[in-house]
């Protein structure tokens, strides 16, 4: 698919972005676009209504949809009760996320099928690289850190976090932005951060978290993405699930422009990973659609779209059971972790 940057809601002047990211060891500090950006937010509205009116898809194309969603889902336990038992559970459900017996009517059963990844703080890393060890299974974990959710602890703390994760295990780190820093227009200071989390993360991908619900407007959520990105992102993420407003369509919407024009400027693919609050079958199809039809199918695969979810999961394989079965499961059909 050819990506066109016609439909841009935004104006972003000459082409200033070095196509190098900031990796460990290079600087590429180029932020005066970031002062022209402006957001249509009547277009954005309009774009998001449109995603949301879209027909999804029925019958078998519903369960094989859902299944690709399914394979982008990181899923995800942040609780402050998290114990080596509940994060077990989880990865064992990451492992076979649907039923064996409903895969195999459907012939889906030799595929394959996990979840992305797994998603857990750092003090649970350790627990999920074991549980996943002794599975045999080469599943990645991922690891919130920088003090998530609200970033504010100091910033020797929050590397020192990033190192441990890895350290234990992690191969995706999930950092939050410093939201101080983008609402009062630090941008650099902000890039500067993002470049040295970088560099902690050394191998291991870096997603990062706008927490747009905290970030005021459209225009500052365009700005934090494209700093994001120049600052070395492999993924940017909307929410951590803890912000009063998580993944919304309208602010997807500006999230994946942006990662459009940085890909047509670049010719570097960003990931974008809508996390927080999604809870239906339904609403994965539908982001599913939003990523077809804006970033197109190149984007739809694990390496560049993830579903952040703790219990998306669970409607999934019960949509997947009726699809099966014509009957809704009860829920201790479908044990979730
Ligand atoms: O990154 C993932 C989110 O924290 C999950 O949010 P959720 O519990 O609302 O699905």
């Amino acid at each position: 698919m050819t990506l066109s940057p016609v439909h841009s809601f935004y104006f972003l002047g000459p082409l200033l972005i070095s196509t190098d990211h900031c990796r460990p060891g290079t600087s590429h500090k180029n932020l005066e676009l970031i002062s022209k950006v402006r957001v249509n937010t009547q277009a954005v509205l309009k774009r998001a209504q449109h995603i949301q009116g879209q027909k999804i898809p029925k019958k078998q194309w519903q369960a094989a949809w859902l299944l690709k969603a399914v394979t982008c889902i990181d899923l995800t336990t942040l609780a402050g009760d998290d114990t080596p038992s509940n994060v077990h559970r989880l990865c064992m459900k990451a492992i076979q996320p649907i039923r064996y017996d409903l895969l195999k009517k459907i012939d889906m059963h030799s595929k394959g099928i996990t979840t992305a990844a797994v998603c857990v703080y750092p003090s649970r890393v350790a627990d999920a690289v074991t549980s996943l060890k002794a599975a045999n299974s080469s599943l990645p974990v991922a690891s919130v850190a920088t003090g998530f959710p609200a970033g504010q602890t100091p910033l020797k703390t929050r590397l020192e976090e990033v190192r441990m994760a890895v350290a234990d295990g992690a191969t995706e780190i999930d950092i939050v932005i410093n939201r101080t820093l983008a609402l009062t227009g630090q941008w650099e200071a902000m890039y500067d951060e993002i470049c040295s989390f970088r560099e902690a993360c050394g191998d291991a991908h870096m997603k990062t978290i706008l927490a747009i619900g905290e970030l005021g407007t459209f225009t500052n959520v365009y700005k934090a993405s494209l700093v994001a990105m120049m600052a070395g992102s492999d993924f940017i993420k909307t929410s951590t699930g803890k912000e009063a407003v998580n993944a919304t369509y309208s602010v997807a919407i500006v999230m994946v422009r942006a990662i459009r024009d940085y890909f047509l400027r670049t010719g570097h693919k960003v990931g974008f990973k809508p996390a927080g609050g999604i809870r239906t079958a339904q609403e994965s199809l539908l982001w599913l659609t939003l990523i077809k039809e804006e970033l197109g199918n190149d984007w739809l695969c694990p390496l560049l779209f993830r579903l952040g979810a703790s219990s998306l999961l669970a409607d999934i394989e019960r949509q997947i059971y009726h699809h099966v079965t014509g009957q809704y499961a009860a829920y201790h059909e479908l044990p979730m972790a």
